[in-house]
């Protein structure tokens, strides 16, 4: 297939996708043979129990882990296949990754938490431009702690987008804010996948997110339970939780 064509393909699809930790008695099934296709372009929202492998199949997709059986692909690759430093690159080149928890480097301006991307990326947008979108142009040169919690998860996300990834992972992106600041912490994360066209996977808690994904994913036990199409999306001011 032409190179070209790749981009087209589905973001992502799994077949048999499998995870245990440990061994023997104490082994942990994550994720028993999971099936899945996502299309490009598409926001995806993961919802499940706790413990149902919801941040083991990000993980797995997201290069930082492997698989115990099954394959992985993005769009041709297949990631179970690849070494540790194709892995690397693959992160590195397509994948934005968003936690709960910011992970901003404390003693670093947002505009220079940004610029760790930019600077090892292939194709970066503009530090500035990055921060903009989020809406913190007038606040490149705050610390985190001059902060607000939804400003440094707005940060958190310049520096995911700053690569202009093919995908962005967000691991309950809203799971320390107040409902408000989840708004326009979802918000951003919106014109993200509509601007940009990045394939978007928000793994929450918070079941209303799923009203604004095209596709909703439920979990249990490993395994999906169903996957829902959403024939009208909400935009997150109609989202109530
Ligand atoms: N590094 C690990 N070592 C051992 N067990 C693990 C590890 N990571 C996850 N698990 C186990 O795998 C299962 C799936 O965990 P995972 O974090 O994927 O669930 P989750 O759906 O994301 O949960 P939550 O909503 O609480 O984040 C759980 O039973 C968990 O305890």
């Amino acid at each position: 297939m032409a190179k070209d064509d790749t981009s087209q393909l589905p973001t992502f699809r799994t077949r048999g996708l499998t995870k245990v930790y440990g061994e023997g008695a104490a082994a942990v099934h994550a994720l028993r043979g999971v099936d899945l296709t996502i299309p490009k372009g598409e926001m995806v929202v993961l919802l499940g129990p706790s413990g149902s492998g919801k941040s083991t199949l990000l993980n797995i997709i997201g290069g930082l882990d492997r698989a115990t059986d099954g394959a992985a692909f993005f769009q041709d690759q297949n990631l179970s296949e690849m070494n540790d430093r194709a892995l690397t690159l693959y992160r590195r080149d397509h994948v934005g990754f968003v936690f709960q928890f910011y992970n901003l480097m404390p003693s670093l301006t947002a505009r220079e938490n940004v610029e760790l991307v930019t600077e090892i990326a292939d194709d970066p947008m503009e530090v500035e431009e990055a921060l903009r979108l989020v809406g913190l142009g007038e606040r490149m040169d705050h610390f985190p702690a001059q902060m607000s919690g939804g400003e440094q998860q707005r940060v958190a996300i310049a520096r995911a987008i700053a690569k202009n990834p093919t995908v962005l992972f967000c691991d309950e992106p809203t799971g320390a804010l107040d409902s408000k600041t989840g708004r326009q912490v979802l918000h951003v994360i919106n014109d993200i996948n509509r601007d940009l066209g990045a394939t978007v996977m928000i793994v929450t808690h918070a079941a209303a997110t799923a009203q604004m994904a095209h596709r909703v994913i439920h979990f249990a036990d490993g395994a999906i339970r169903e996957v829902v199409e959403n024939d009208t999306r909400l935009s997150p001011d109609e989202i109530h939780w």
